[in-house]
Formats: C-alpha cells, structure tokens, sequence
C-alpha cells in the first residue's frame, strides 16, 4: 500500500483528493490536515463520510510527528503555503505532490512577479515535474516532486499540445476562452462566491493578468521550442464543477478536419484519459472524471481551427491527475483508482 497524507484536506481540492484516495485500491490515507479544523473528525466537515471513515484533522504543525508514516504527501494548499512542508517533506525523503501552484513556474521572477508572493524553495524548482502525464510521463515515474498543473493549463495544453506539435497553427496568434464552475476558487470565504453575486451571471476575469498565463505560455513553449504568448480569458459560470476551454487558431496550412482528427486520435491513441470526441464536449460528460473530452472543427471561411476542451476542475484539474502522478511514481497502473465514467446528470 502507498502510504500518504493529505495537507489541506478540507479545501475543494484535498476533499476530492481525499475521495478518490479513500476509494484507491493501493493507497493508504495516514494523516489529513486542515487549518481551521484541527482536531475535528474529517466526517464532521464533510458529512458525506458519515459512517464511512474515522479521520481526524491535525495541524500542519503536528505533521512533523507523522511525517516518517507515509511515503508521500500531496499538498493542496493556496499559493505560497506549501514552502516549509515541502521542503521539510523532501529532507525527509517523503515524496511530494503539489496540487498548488508554488512549484509549476520555472522562472522565479515569474512566480513573484505573478503571484506576488516570494519564492521560498527555489532550490527545488528545477526538480520538480510539471505533471502533466501526456507530457511527462517518463520524468513523472523517476520524481521526488510533482507540480501538479493548474486547472484552466490542463484543459489548454491538453487542447493545443497535437496543434502545436504537428505545426499545423500559427503560434502568434493562440486565443483561448476558457469557463469555470465556482469551485475552482476553493471553499474560502469570498463574496465573489456568494450564491447571490455568481449565480444567474456570467462574467469574465483576470482579463490579461490571470497568473495561468505564464503557465501555459511556459509549456507551450517548451512543447514547440519557441516563445508563446496567448490571449487567455477565464470566466466564471454557475455551475459547480467544470471547465470548458475553446481555443481559437489560425490554421498555417490548408488542411482538413478529417486529417486534423486524424492527428489528434492518433496523438492520443495511448492515453487512458484524454478522449478525441466527434461531438462538442460538455462538462456535464467528464463531471467526476479524470477525462478530458477533445474535439475541433476547421472554419474552412476563415481557415481557422477551433479546438473544444472539457474537463473536471477538481478530478484532472486537481485531484485525479494528482492520483494519476502518484500511480507513475510508485510503479503501479496509471489509471488505478480512476476508471470510472462521469456521474450525470
Ligand atoms: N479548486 C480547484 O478547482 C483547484 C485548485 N487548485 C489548487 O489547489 C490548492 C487548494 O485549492 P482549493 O482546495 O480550491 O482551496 P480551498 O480554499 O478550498 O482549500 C484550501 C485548503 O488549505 C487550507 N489553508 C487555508 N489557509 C491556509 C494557511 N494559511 N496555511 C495552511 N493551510 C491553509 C484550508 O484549510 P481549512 O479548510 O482548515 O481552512 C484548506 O484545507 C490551491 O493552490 C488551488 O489553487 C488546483 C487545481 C484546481
Ligand atoms: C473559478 C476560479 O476562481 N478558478 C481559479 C483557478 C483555480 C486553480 O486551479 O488554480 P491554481 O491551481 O493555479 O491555483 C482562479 O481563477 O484562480
């Protein structure tokens, strides 16, 4: 069994973590943190464990008494907390795998500059994986650290890598819309979030500055060996989990749609988790999942491409693919814990 603990595990994000690792054949939950619960039963934060489980909270400060229990942590954290016990975890050789985003940006600049937090682990930027399996799978099985990607990157890089990798776009001119259900702002209090100020509305946000752009601007260029710089406009949506991204490209040579699907199957042929669908996706059919639905139509009028993404914020936006990493880490089948369709309606 892999041993693990979850720190910040009554956030959106570690509760779906919890889920799925709770229901994993292979692993083992040791300790669960939380920062306002401590010494709570997890049941009575979330009452859905009720008769299910008897996990107690503890502090991030009492970690260090647990930490030789298990072999890896997964930290889901807001951004900039998860320094100290990511360092402390690594010196103790317990493996890590960040759902937060402290670690996915190489540049530390960047970072700063975009999250406007200082950097307190440099030393191990370099290190870490970005871990997206359809990218790096090969370095995620060999790592002591994975950055799990943020959310909105993993519908986008998901979307674009086939485009950009058979040089069929023209990559000055990537734009991409993306939509997300409320849960993707975590369980904090925050007005944005009130029942009253985002259902029944729409609204775009982060407009030129949401801090994904650097994200998705780094692993693109990584993937085509050249500098990219996209538009990229998130909005919130009613509803509770999901996002759909629809990037807009103009198409370099004239090719068909027939032959473009053609590359994405095949692209993707391997991967247990990436489906290249005919139909427009909708969350509604990953909801719960750790699938990404993909599918594309060319607008022969403008000779634009036109590239549909869905997925689960929370399941491959976070904790799905979180699982998917620790499955390559310790060897075992990459999908085990994750084979279930979505739940609708
Ligand atoms: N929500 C999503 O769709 C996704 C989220 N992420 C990332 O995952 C991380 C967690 O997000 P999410 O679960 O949505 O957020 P939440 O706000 O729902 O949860 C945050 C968690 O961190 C704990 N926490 C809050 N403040 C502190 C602090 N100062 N020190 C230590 N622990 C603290 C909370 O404890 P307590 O409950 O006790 O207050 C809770 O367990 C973030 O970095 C987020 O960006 C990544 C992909 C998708
Ligand atoms: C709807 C909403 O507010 N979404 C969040 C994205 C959450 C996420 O996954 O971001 P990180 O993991 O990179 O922190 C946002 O726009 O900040």
């Amino acid at each position: 069994m892999i041993k693990v603990g979850i720190i910040g595990a009554t956030g959106y994000a570690g509760q779906s973590l919890f889920y799925l690792l709770h229901i994993h054949s292979k692993a083992c939950i040791e300790f669960i943190t939380s920062h306002n619960y401590a010494d709570m039963d997890y049941s009575d934060v979330y009452k859905n464990y009720k008769g299910f489980i008897s996990d107690v909270c503890i502090k991030e400060d009492d970690v260090k008494y647990k930490i030789n229990s298990v072999d890896v942590i997964f930290t889901a954290l807001p951004h900039g907390k998860s320094f100290d016990i990511v360092k402390f975890a690594l010196e103790k050789n317990v493996k890590v795998i960040d759902i937060g985003s402290d670690f996915r940006i190489k540049d530390v600049l960047t970072y700063e500059k975009w999250y406007k937090v200082k950097h307190e682990a440099q030393k191990y930027l370099n290190e870490a994986i970005y871990g997206l399996p359809e990218i790096n799978r090969e370095k995620i099985k060999s790592s002591r650290i994975v950055a799990n990607p943020g959310c909105y990157p993993t519908s986008c890089l998901l979307a674009l890598m086939p485009a950009l990798k058979e040089d069929l776009i023209d990559k000055t001119s990537i734009i991409i819309d993306s939509k997300s259900g409320v849960s993707g702002a975590g369980r904090a209090a925050n007005i944005g979030t009130l029942f009253c100020e985002c259902s029944e509305s729409i609204k775009a946000y982060g407009v030129c500055e949401h801090r994904h752009i650097p994200e998705i601007e780094q692993e693109l260029s990584n993937i085509s060996g050249e500098e990219i710089n996209i538009i990229f406009t998130p909005h919130l949506v009613p509803m509770i989990r999901g996002i759909l991204s629809v990037c807009y490209l103009r198409l370099k040579k004239d090719i068909d749609e027939e032959m473009i699907y053609k590359i994405y199957k095949s692209y993707y042929s391997n991967e247990p988790f990436v489906r290249v669908v005919p139909y427009l996706p909708e969350t509604r059919y990953v909801k719960g999942s750790n699938i990404c639905d993909i599918s594309l139509r060319v607008d022969k009028r403008t000779g634009s491409l036109i590239i549909i993404s869905a997925i689960d914020n929370l399941i491959k936006g976070a904790a799905g693919q979180a699982v998917q990493n620790m499955n390559l880490m310790f060897g075992i089948d990459e999908a085990s814990g994750l084979k279930f369709p979505s739940m609708i309606p």
